[in-house]
């Protein structure tokens, strides 16, 4: 499909922006090929012996021109006869060797790149998880894919494509060039004099097969970035009829692909029929040289021994030569995924469990230790004047405060976009706040270990996300070991145990990629039933019976209640019946707190909530059957605390 112009650079441009970065190095720096020696290191002896063996079948491929000269030369010897049939079983002899080597040779190296390479992903896989979700909020997903993927799979070539064979190479070069040297050096001289066009065009194109091979990874990197948002959002891409916009745009980027691919071939094909051309001259200038000065008095006589190894050797002379430009070729396609990989590992700005923000938790650690004397179970969380951005410049949270006694019930209502959930995310400490602290259970969470933070709470979020697998290990997320008692418990407790033993599978049903075989409602109680199983003090549910039927709902209401029993719990909500099991209300307006109090305190206000109450939740009540006066009775523990 051809592209539109002026759109087309448009998306271009767009695309562009979005999934390609800007800040790699413009020249190729070996020393990240260095940084990859600790991925090797383990793995080393499976290259020591590899590179050892290579020394000897390069050797060896070198004495067979010399077998044959000698061979060649006593043909007309008495014994010439003999001697040609020795000869012959001495080089079937090199022969075999050689080709009985190549494989401990080719297989000990590959081991020794897919074991590093294996530790490599592993190592970058794990490092992703150590960063903070304002990471993946400005990274796209198949940008992390390609890393893990087709980089380091770019670095495994040197391996694969025995790269390293560069060693045997540059050994062969000075190997055979001595031997012409003795042989014969004025028609060496030939030989030697086309290395310098051969220089200055394998240079040439060097250069320029670099850049090609940047820009295949980048343009790897946005295929994936694409693939992976438009296979993701099908069923949006099919709803609205945007498959012809998304071909065009696919055909935009596979274009781009296939140019910059285009493009590395074309340089890649150029010089290797360059090496090709000047070896046949330099062939048929020896053999014009040996013709024309042969038995000329002041030269040396070329015998026909000779001239057959010669020749021999310009062709061995030139295979170095064109191996070498394209073992560098490789390396700098593995240069170029090794640059990608290690600019990924250095990103350390908001790191939680290592590098920088060690240095920041240590320090809030030391007043933590404070903290933690005086902390008590008696205060489950709080938010004491918190502001933060999710990009700078733009406050989500304006000097925030909430605080929530443990076994108080917290809700959060407020506008769409108003930061509710971004309350729940700062507790988890999923982002860092700029100014201010958040406290659970009296300590900075920034003095938290992840893991313990986190078992503090269970979340029932907006999006439920489910794993593949099977409803059990859902339920069981997190744990290796289900306890099938206990989800049959949690299940039992918010009256869906039923719901899921009639499917077909039961508890063992398979769970597809992101849940889509189970309904929104259905995946909810998912999620209910596995911060239930997860038994924790705090509970976050945010809009967490949005996707339940009434009749569902209101069981689960009840159900919730004594499951909250005894837990602190903040809920996000927009319905009145979560509203009406909380204890306290906290009003968002525009990021910052506006009312707190019981239902009844800020109806008698007037203020943002009686309005919200009036327009969204009399309704409900209404329907309900509750009067609107008595939507919630008066919370009797908590007393309302000021905005
Ligand atoms: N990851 C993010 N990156 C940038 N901005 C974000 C991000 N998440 C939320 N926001 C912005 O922060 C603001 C508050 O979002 P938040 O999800 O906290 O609102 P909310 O009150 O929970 O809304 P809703 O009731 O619709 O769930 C919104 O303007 C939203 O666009």
């Amino acid at each position: 499909m051809p592209s539109t112009g002026p759109r087309a650079s448009r998306t271009e441009e767009a695309l562009t922006r979005f999934h390609e970065e800007s800040t790699l190095g413009q020249s190729y720096d070996a020393r990240n090929l260095v940084r990859l020696w600790p991925f090797v290191r383990p793995h080393a002896r499976f290259l020591v012996i590899s590179l050892a063996i290579l020394v000897v079948s390069s050797l060896l491929a070198l004495l067979r021109p010399l077998i044959m000269r000698s061979a060649l030369d006593t043909l007309d010897a008495p014994d010439g006869l003999a001697h040609l049939t020795r000869a012959g079983w001495i080089l079937a002899g090199t022969l075999l060797t050689e080709q009985l080597l190549a494989f401990p040779q080719l297989y000990t190296m590959q081991l020794a790149g897919a074991r590093a390479m294996a530790d490599l992903r592993a190592h970058i896989f794990s490092f992703l998880h150590t960063r903070r979700l304002a990471f993946f909020d400005r990274t796209p997903v198949g940008r992390l894919v390609t890393r893990v993927t087709n980089d380091t799979d770019a670095i495994n070539e040197i391996f694969a494509s025995n790269a390293l064979n560069a060693f045997g190479d540059l050994i062969r070069l000075v190997v055979i060039v001595a031997i012409m040297l003795s042989m014969e050096w004025h028609m060496s001289l030939i030989a030697f004099v086309a290395v310098i066009p051969v220089a200055i065009g394998v240079n040439w194109t060097r250069r320029r097969i670099r850049d090609a091979f940047r820009e295949v990874r980048t343009k790897t990197s946005r295929m994936n970035s694409y693939l992976n948002e438009q296979v993701s959002g099908m069923a949006i891409v099919q709803a609205y009829a945007r498959e012809d916009h998304a071909a065009a745009e696919f055909d935009d980027i596979n274009r781009a692909y296939r140019s910059a691919n285009n493009r590395s071939i074309v340089y890649d094909a150029t010089l290797d029929a360059a090496i090709e051309m000047v070896s046949s001259v330099c062939v048929a200038m020896a053999l014009w040289y040996a013709g024309r000065y042969a038995g000329v008095e002041s030269l040396k006589e070329v015998s026909f021994g000779t001239l057959f190894a010669f020749v021999a050797y310009i062709d061995m002379f030139f295979v170095p030569i064109r191996d070498l430009s394209s073992r560098y070729t490789l390396l700098q396609s593995a240069m170029a995924g090794a640059e990608r990989v290690f600019e990924l590992l250095d990103n350390r700005d908001e790191d939680a469990a290592s590098g920088a923000h060690q240095a920041q938790d240590a320090t809030v650690a030391g007043a933590a230790e404070g903290d933690a004397r005086v902390a008590d179970r008696s205060n489950a969380f709080a938010l004491e004047g918190v502001t933060f951005s999710y990009k700078p410049g733009v406050d989500i949270l304006h000097d925030v405060s909430i605080t929530a006694r443990a076994g108080d019930k917290v809700a959060l209502v407020g506008a769409t976009g108003a930061g509710k959930s971004t309350v729940a995310s700062l507790l988890l400490r999923l982002y860092d706040v700029h100014t201010g602290v958040i406290r659970v259970f009296g300590r900075d969470v920034r003095a938290y270990p992840r893991d313990e933070l986190r078992q503090q709470f269970a979340v029932v979020p907006q999006d439920v996300f489910l794993f593949p697998g099977t409803v059990l290990t859902n339920i069981a997320a997190g744990d290796s070991t289900p306890d099938r008692e206990r989800v049959v418990r949690a299940l039992q407790r918010i009256g869906a145990l039923d719901l899921f033993e009639r499917r077909e599978g039961g508890l063992d049903a398979p769970v597809l990629e992101r849940g889509h075989n189970f309904s929104a409602g259905e995946r909810q109680l998912i999620a209910f039933a596995r911060a239930l199983y997860r038994d924790p003090p705090i509970l976050i549910l945010d809009e967490a019976t949005a996707n339940i039927d009434s009749d569902t709902e209101a069981k689960l209401q009840r159900a919730l209640e004594g499951a909250m029993k005894g837990r602190t719990a903040l809920m996000i909500a927009h319905r009145l019946s979560t509203i009406r099991a909380a204890d306290r209300i906290v009003v968002f307006h525009k990021g910052r707190v506006v009312e707190q109090g019981t239902h009844d305190e800020l109806l008698a206000m007037g203020g943002i909530y009686s309005r919200l109450y009036r327009l969204q939740f009399a309704r409900e009540a209404q329907e309900a059957g509750v009067p609107s006066s008595k939507a919630k009775p008066p919370a009797a523990a908590a007393p309302a605390a000021a905005p």
